[in-house]
Parts: C-alpha cells; structure tokens; sequence
C-alpha cells in the first residue's frame, strides 16, 4: 500500500492559493464592471457637489431678512439668476443655490405676509412669524466640495466594484472604470453515476455541484464559461483539462483513489505542477491545486480539483478556489470575520474542521447535518466556522466563512 500524499494545513493551503498575481487591467463601462476590482484608485473627477446646493426646499435667501421674493423658482438642474441682498427665490432640494444666496430658509419655517408680500422666517416662535429674525448664513446649504474635491482619492485599487460603488463613480464623473479582468472558469462536474434532472434512480444520483458551484464562483468575481458533466474516464477528464483554456478549471469528483478516480492521471498527463495536494481540513480533505501549462497569452493557469462530497467540494471552494478566484480578480482581502461560539463546535482532532453555523444574535451555533456527503446544515447556515484541531469551546472565537446570498 501507498502512502498518501502529505496534507498541507489548511491556513498555508490558502496562501498557497493566493500567491497568485492579479489578471491585467481592461476598461469596463460602468454597466459592466459590477462585481470586478479597481485596477487603479478611484480619484474624484469634479468637486461634490459640485456646486453649492439646496439641502432643502424653500426658498434661497440673500442676507438679513424679512425678504422681498425675486423670481419664479430654481428647480433641480436649473441655472439661477443671481440673488440681490434682501432678496428670496423658492428653491427646490438640489437646485444648485443663486449667486449671492447665502442661507436656505424650510418651507416650513418661511411666511410670506399676505399685507406686505415680504417673506419671514418664523422658525424662532412656532406661534406665529417672528419679522426680522434671520436665518443663519450657510443654513441648509451643502457647499461645493463638501463630500470631495477633484482629484481626491475615494477607494484604493483591489476594491471590489459593489453597486454602492458603481454609484459613487458615477456621482464622481466616471462613464467607465480600469478594473482587473475577471478569472474565466471551466467547471467539470465527473461522475457517471450523476443525473442532470429528475429522480435518483437505478444507482443514480443527481448532480448538486454543477447547480451549486456557478454562482458560489460568480459571486467571488469569476465568469463560468463551461460546465460539462463529464462521464468517468481518464481520455474525457485529459483532453478537457489539456483543451480548456480558461484561468481556471474546476473539477469535482475523481480526487480519491478509487476505480474511477483519474484526476491525478489526467493531471499527470497534462503536465502541471502539483501546488497543494490534499489539505489537513475536514470535509474535503482530498482536494488539490496544481499550476497547469502557460496559455497562449503566457500566464500561469491554473486547477482546482473539488472532492465528489458536496460539502466536500464547498470546503475545497472556499479554502483553494475562493481565495485564487480573488487574488486573480485583483480584490483585496476583506480581513476574517470572527464570531463567538454559542455552543461547543465540535472538532477533528488533528486536522481544521469547517462547519456550518448559524448566528444567533452576534453568536454562532452549530447546524445538523453536516456530513460530507450533505448539504442540508449548508443550506441553513450564515456561514462556515473554522474550527481548529480538537473543537472550540462555547465562548471561543472562531473565523467565519461567508456564504453567498443573493
Ligand atoms: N479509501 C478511501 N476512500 C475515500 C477516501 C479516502 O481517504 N480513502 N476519502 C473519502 C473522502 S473524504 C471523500 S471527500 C471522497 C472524495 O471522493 P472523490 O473526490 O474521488 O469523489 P467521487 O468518488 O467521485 O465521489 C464521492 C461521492 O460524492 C458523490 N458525488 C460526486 N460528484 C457529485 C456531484 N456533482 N453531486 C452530488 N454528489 C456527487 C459521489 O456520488 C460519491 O458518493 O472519497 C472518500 N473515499
Ligand atoms: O473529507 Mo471528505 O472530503 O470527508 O468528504
């Protein structure tokens, strides 16, 4: 008998993959850079706002009042009419402020007096208009370059472009941002016993990775471009690994050494460097990283091979797939998010365990099911507590991996 290959520890497995550079820089519209990293800092374009603003709406006023109304109104987007002291204009939220406006009385707190037709602030005595009272200079007015000034840094490069951030370019004049090029993947889902649709039957079993991988990998920034089911086999698995050339090819199933496991043939045969060859975690302790041959454009790809066990393959993902997939992508790391165990979660004794939990208040607790071959503790879970060797104690503190939501 063989010894197996030696475990690496699951937290140098994930530096291990993300020793990786970054994909080159391309232009993306601001329509399609959602879910890309900035390639470079986002700088602001122009002054926000970029000119002084109503915060309110009432009227814009020039100087001690009572005030004498000048001119029918400045809506958001006009161009005003310069203001004269002693003078008002209604003025909507947003409508850039008349030149010589120092202050924004509310509409609620201004009263044009029906005998004079002057305009009075009445914000000092709710019981009636107060003459003369004035409404301090600058009241309700956002100033240009409040928020920034041209040429000030917003977000640094590695970024990651959410849709608060495709906003605040847009805000800053941006119509198309540099962003990293997304890591293209091709998913081969292995397994002849595996069933695109209906029933298990005669053996037969249905695929739970090829529905479930896509969008756990497209929500870490990846674009899957294939996800053939591949029957068992070293010819299929060693012409779609040679063939593909996508960044990243992901397999599941096939890590093991049973009758039908050819990964390691087929990888073999294809000639890469094997980076990470079975990791010291529970699930997934069969998954590997291997460097596959340059592309035509010269860069390193690479693969990540998942084991079959569904929540196997979750844990493979998250430890070797994830972080490859950001680092490619040119995010930076978000730093660990840590959570307080409710209860015991219960170890392996030598090897990090990944768990399923689920918060409770800012704690977390353990979910059942959480068999390798499960994905229904998963299915409940906020997310994956990363237990160390022997467990964690109630009131320990442990990492947690996010799960994707929509
Ligand atoms: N003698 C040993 N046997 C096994 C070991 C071991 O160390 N020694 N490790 C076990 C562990 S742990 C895992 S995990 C699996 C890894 O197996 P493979 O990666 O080779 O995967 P398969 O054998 O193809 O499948 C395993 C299991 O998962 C089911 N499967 C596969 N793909 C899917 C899918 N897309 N959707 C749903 N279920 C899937 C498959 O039917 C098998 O039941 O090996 C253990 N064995
Ligand atoms: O570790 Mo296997 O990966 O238990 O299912």
């Amino acid at each position: 008998m063989t010894a197996g290959p030696l475990p690496t520890e699951w937290e140098e497995a994930r530096a291990v993959a993300r020793a990786v550079p970054a994909l080159p820089p391309v232009a993306r519209d601001l329509a399609d850079a959602l879910g890309h990293a900035l390639a470079e800092p986002l700088t602001a374009l122009t002054d926000l706002p970029p000119f002084d603003t109503s915060a309110m709406d009432g009227w814009a006023v020039a100087g001690p009042g009572p005030w004498r109304l000048d001119g029918s109104g400045v809506l958001a987007g006009g161009q005003p009419e310069p203001l004269r002291p002693g003078t008002a204009v209604p003025i909507a939220t947003g409508a850039r402020l008349p030149q010589g406006g120092d202050a924004v009385l509310r509409r609620e707190d201004g009263e044009v007096d029906a005998g004079s037709g002057l305009l009075l602030d009445r914000s000092a005595s709710p019981g009636g208009p107060a003459p003369g009272r004035d409404v301090a200079p600058g009241r309700d007015i956002r100033p240009r370059g409040q928020e920034c000034r041209a040429g000030d840094p917003l977000l640094p490069a590695g970024a990651s472009v959410t849709p608060t951030v495709l906003g605040l370019a847009a805000a800053a004049g941006y119509d198309r941002l540099t962003v990293h090029r997304r890591p293209r993947v091709d998913l081969l889902v292995l397994g002849d016993e595996l069933l695109a649709t209906g029933l298990p039957r005669d053996g037969r079993i249905r695929d739970a990775l090829g529905p479930l991988l896509p969008g756990w990998l497209s929500g870490q920034g990846a674009e899957v471009v294939g996800r053939p089911l591949l029957p068992d086999g070293f010819g299929p698995l060693y012409e779609a690994v040679r063939d593909s050339t996508a960044d990243v090819v992901v397999t599941t199933g096939s890590t093991a050494a049973g009758p039908v496991d050819f990964l390691h043939d087929a990888l073999r045969a294809v000639g890469p460097r094997l980076l990470v060859d079975s990791v010291a975690v529970r699930p997934g302790h069969p998954m590997l990283l291997a460097e596959l041959p340059p592309g035509a454009d010269g860069r390193p790809r690479h693969l990540v091979g998942l084991p079959g066990n569904p929540l196997a393959a979750v844990a493979g993902a998250v430890t070797l797939a994830v972080p490859l997939l950001r680092r490619l992508g040119g995010h930076a790391d978000a730093g660990p998010l840590d959570a307080v165990c409710a209860a015991a979660l219960p170890g392996h004794p030598r090897d990090t365990r990944l768990l399923p939990v689920r918060r409770t208040g800012r704690a977390v607790v353990p979910l059942p099911f959480d068999g390798p071959a499960m994905l229904r503790g998963l299915a409940l879970a906020d997310g994956l507590a990363v237990v160390p060797p022997g467990g964690a104690e109630a009131g320990a503190v442990v990492e947690i991996l996010d799960v994707p939501r929509p």
